[in-house]
């Protein structure tokens, strides 16, 4: 099994409260986790990353345990080897091209220093098409090259796993549709498997290999097959939808 999820947490905010309780089981290396606003897809993202600790439950990554509640297991996200493309990008204002990528070799909380230099980091300039802007800001950037620089952050210490986050929320239509199919390219190339949130039936079409429905912190059992191939062609599974 490549992700084996099964997650429980109450999250409080003055008088309003938030229960995920999720249980998501999959082989495919592209999956989709789709559904309204509040639903608690980005919690279930930081809970794979690390950045959420669930009171109950697992998380495996391909037989890997990244947090188990009862054996007392909670890797730090580092340790995790897990990349995350954030909504926002959260790319740093004040480190250039180059560092932004170098940060995803950080093992601290230290900035990479000015014109560090590495195989990796040069490796993915170089894919992305971003060696002329090296040097330069984020602020200095289009959307679609703060799109990119996020994705090499991500990937550059080769993770087992990449969470995408509304990667495409950002940019305009075009540009959402030259993106959509780098990174399906990039996914396929690199074997890595990729969860992926999204509001756009677009986004699922193209990644939803299997695609899981989110409502109110649960999987949604009457809308999860949210699969696009007629049903003949859809294999049914508990109360998911692989498409074929
Ligand atoms: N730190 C927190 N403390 C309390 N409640 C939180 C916290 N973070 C998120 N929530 C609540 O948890 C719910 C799910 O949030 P989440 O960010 O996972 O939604 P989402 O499905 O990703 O939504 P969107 O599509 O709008 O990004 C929301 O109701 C949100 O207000």
């Amino acid at each position: 099994m490549l992700f084996d999820i099964d997650i429980r947490k109450t999250l409080q905010a003055g008088s309003r409260s938030f229960a995920l309780n999720l249980q998501l089981q999959s082989s495919s290396q592209r999956i989709v986790i789709y559904g309204p606003s509040g639903a608690g897809k980005s919690l279930t993202l930081k809970a794979v990353a690390g950045l959420l600790r669930p009171e109950h439950g697992h998380i495996r990554l391909n037989g890997r345990t990244l947090f188990d509640q009862r054996a007392g297991v909670n890797l730090a996200p580092q340790a995790r080897q897990v990349g995350y493309l954030f909504q926002d990008y959260a790319l740093f204002p004040h480190l250039d091209v180059r560092q932004n990528i170098a940060f995803g070799l950080s093992r601290g909380w230290l900035n990479p220093r000015t014109g560090v230099r590495h195989d990796a980091v040069e490796y993915w300039l170089r894919a992305f098409g971003l060696e002329t802007m090296a040097h330069q800001l984020p602020d200095e950037l289009s959307g679609g090259q703060r799109q990119r620089v996020a994705l090499a952050r991500a990937i550059v210490a080769r993770p087992r796993a990449l969470l995408l986050d509304e990667p495409f929320a950002a940019l305009d239509l075009s540009l959402r549709h030259t993106m959509r199919r780098e990174l399906s390219d990039l996914q396929q190339h690199l074997q890595i498997p990729i969860v992926l949130i999204t509001h756009d039936p677009q986004d699922v079409e193209i990644f939803g290999d299997h695609v899981f429905q989110l409502r109110d912190g649960r999987l949604d059992a009457q809308e999860t097959a949210a699969c696009h191939l007629p049903a003949s062609e859809a294999l049914a599974c508990g109360n998911t939808t692989i498409c074929r």
